[in-house]
């Protein structure tokens, strides 16, 4: 993989669902990189297309229009986790599987022996302070400490870049930073380029780019997001 280049590329990346008078435009034509060590706060009304273009920028979806390549890594095809992670908001943990299962799952289905797999996944738990929780099923845990392991199920694989779509959106504002928290450390500690979905100025402050989604249509800013007439669109950076 190759430092220098983006880890992912949206070219005039668009989606639309349904077709004719019943089409919803999602993602309008969208220009984007994501370079390695960024962090980036994606921002934006409910259905403005947050997840839309994560999830294209994830490789889970194609574009209708334009395209989405991963110049750093390879195909689509080529994508691994430990190229892209994604962390979803809400309960993702199968229910039957302990913590320490859930995590090393993936792992064990990308190829690593079953040893190597709960090895690498101890240490992800450790590292985020759930060591203590590695044997417990997810119906024993809290909502924040099963999002913090599913962070720690995304950040196993030692990924590139981390994806992580409104991971904070069910907790409360407390949890929802302790989330972040981990999230920043944890892309620090692997060096990883996070980008995060959410709804919580806030949380999207911690961030050092802002990417502002309205009705599909991408902006870019860099300002103090808590004095909106300060924010700075930076149409020129759009494409660095
Ligand atoms: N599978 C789908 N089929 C039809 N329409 C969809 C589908 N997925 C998303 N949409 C529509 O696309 C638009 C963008 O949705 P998206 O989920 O990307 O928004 P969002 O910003 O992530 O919203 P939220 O903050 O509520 O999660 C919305 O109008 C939504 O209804």
């Amino acid at each position: 993989m190759s430092p220098a280049e983006p880890l992912v590329r949206c070219t005039q990346a668009a989606r639309t669902f349904g077709q004719g008078r019943t089409a919803t435009v999602a993602l309008s034509p969208t220009d984007c990189v994501v370079l390695p060590g960024d962090r980036i706060a994606l921002v934006g009304p409910s259905g403005s297309g947050k997840s839309t273009l994560l999830h294209l920028m994830a490789g889970l979806d194609d574009p209708t229009r334009g395209e989405v390549t991963w110049p750093a890594i390879g195909s689509r095809d080529d994508l691994r986790p430990g190229h892209v992670a994604v962390v979803f908001q809400g309960p993702t943990l199968l229910a039957p599987l302990t913590v320490i299962e859930n995590v090393a799952l993936p792992l064990i289905l990308d190829g690593d022996t079953d040893a190597r797999a709960r090895a690498t996944a101890r240490e992800a738990l450790g590292l985020l302070g759930l060591a203590g929780l590695a044997d417990k099923l997810p119906e024993e845990i809290s909502g924040g400490q099963a999002q913090r392991v599913a962070v720690a199920r995304a950040l196993a694989g030692r990924p590139a870049l981390i994806l992580a779509d409104e991971p904070t959106g069910q907790l409360d504002r407390a949890s929802g930073q302790v989330v972040t928290d981990v999230l920043l450390q944890a892309a620090d500690h692997a060096g990883a380029a996070l980008v995060i979905s959410t709804h919580d100025m806030s949380i999207a402050q911690r961030f050092a780019v802002c990417w502002q989604l309205h009705s599909g249509q991408l902006t870019r800013t860099t300002a103090d997001l808590s004095d909106p007439a300060a924010a700075s669109i930076e149409e020129s950076s759009w494409s660095r």
